[in-house]
């Protein structure tokens, strides 16, 4: 009798997580059929990959690049559709199992909503989700009776640390933070960053907007957030600390003083493997850590002062609502901005904090108000940035 396979959607396939899932996935092609795969723009890529894994369905998110993989890929009997509600109603297909969500910011909000209350177990990498929505999200998940597995290697690492444990055991966690390109440096200096120096993280090669979140350390906020759900923690259960080397990718403390810490060399695709394969541990040959060449592994307390988005992330926690979607609609624009070589890096924390003092907050958003909200930051953001 031959094994059953998982079937899976990866939204965001032509990604740095979507390509290193698709690496997983041909590495153990006895154990995963991709049935869904998406793109916004890079159709080429996407192309490619559908022709090698040949998926039922793919969705091309912009509508010009429509033509050419409807051309492409029709004569190999794969379904092409275009656009967000396409997305949102290609992950209930019933026989999706499993679906990575693989696309970057606030746009997968929706097919993440729509894939949970069609009962799909959800792969997640795309954090902003969580932040956003992190309340309306959970509650779907319970109520569908769906699993959340984290790809975010941090959360991989608290969920690994976790297994077999009672969560109500949980003291703290500790995130590490690498500290980013700017680790150490004075808003001086901040002042003058490029674009260029803010893409240089010192252990990961990632997605641009994640590693400017990185440089600006609102990639932590945002995991701080992420982490308040996926494990149900208080704020002050959540802590930072910034570790270089990302050789431990977290921690847990439980309530008798124990800690644990999962460890490796920095390399996505072994959270990304663990939350696809869940339950299952599979075997790897990604290079193996070894102690003799990190003789030191060091620890620092994160510059909260200097690097004002985690603080400004904490504050949004604790104060909930609608306060996080604010704040992530207003990185979201900021961080567009910055890349597009239009405003100066200490301009993020600046509107994500104006944004947050300016926008009606809301108690007990619905998902209409989230949108609401994000519409409405966006405009605002771009507002505040070029004073019109
Ligand atoms: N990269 C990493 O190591 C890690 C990433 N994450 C999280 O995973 C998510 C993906 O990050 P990453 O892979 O780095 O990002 P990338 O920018 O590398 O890839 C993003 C993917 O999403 C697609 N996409 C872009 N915009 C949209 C949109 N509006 N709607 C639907 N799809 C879209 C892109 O398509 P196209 O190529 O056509 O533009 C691409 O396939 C993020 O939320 C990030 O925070 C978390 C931990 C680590
Ligand atoms: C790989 C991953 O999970 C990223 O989120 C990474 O953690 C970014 O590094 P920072 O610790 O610099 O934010
Ligand atoms: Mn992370």
């Amino acid at each position: 009798m031959g094994i059953l396979k998982k079937h899976i959607a990866i939204l965001g396939s032509t990604g740095s997580i979507g390509t290193q899932a698709l690496d997983v996935v041909r590495a153990h092609h006895d154990k995963f059929k991709i049935d869904v795969l998406s793109a916004e723009n890079n159709a080429e890529l996407l192309i490619s990959q559908c022709l090698e894994f040949l998926p039922e369905t793919v969705v091309i998110g912009n509508a010009e690049h429509f033509e050419k993989v409807k051309s492409a890929l029709e004569p190999a009997n794969i379904k092409v559709f275009c656009g967000k509600e396409a997305l949102a109603d290609v992950v209930q297909t019933e026989r999706i199992d499993l679906v990575l969500t693989a696309m970057v910011g606030y746009s997968g909000l929706l097919p993440t909503l729509k894939a949970i209350a069609a009962g799909k177990d959800i792969a997640l990498a795309n954090k902003e989700t969580l932040v956003v929505a992190g309340e309306l999200i959970t509650h779907a998940a319970k109520i569908s009776k769906v699993n959340i597995y984290p790809v975010d290697s941090e959360h991989s690492a608290i969920f690994q640390c976790l297994a077999g444990e009672d969560y109500s055991k949980i003291e703290k966690i500790i995130l590490t933070a690498s500290g980013g390109p700017f680790r150490g440096k004075s808003l001086d200096f901040l002042k003058t960053v490029t674009k260029r120096d803010a893409l240089k993280h010192p252990n990961w090669n990632m997605g641009a907007k994640i590693t400017i979140d990185s440089a600006s350390l609102m990639n932590k906020g945002l995991e701080v957030i992420e982490a308040k759900w996926l494990f149900g923690l208080e704020s002050s259960q959540i802590e930072v600390i910034v570790h270089p080397q990302s050789i431990i990718h977290s921690l847990v403390q439980f309530t008798d003083g124990s800690m644990k810490a999962q460890m490796g060399l920095p390399d996505m695709k072994l959270p990304i493997q663990y939350a696809l394969s869940y339950p299952e541990r599979l075997n790897s040959d990604f290079p193996r850590f070894n102690f003799l060449d990190y003789p030191n592994l060091t620890f620092e307390k994160p510059d909260m002062e200097t690097f004002r988005n985690l603080k400004l992330a904490y504050e949004a926690m604790e104060k909930g609502g609608n306060m996080a979607c604010i704040l992530n609609a207003a990185n979201e624009i900021a961080v567009q901005e910055f890349l597009a070589d239009k405003i100066n890096f200490l301009d993020i924390p600046d509107v994500v904090e104006d944004c947050m003092a300016s926008i009606p907050y809301i108690c007990r958003p619905t998902y209409e108000d989230f949108v609401q909200t994000d519409i409405e930051t966006r405009q605002l953001a771009k507002r505040k940035l070029y004073k019109v």
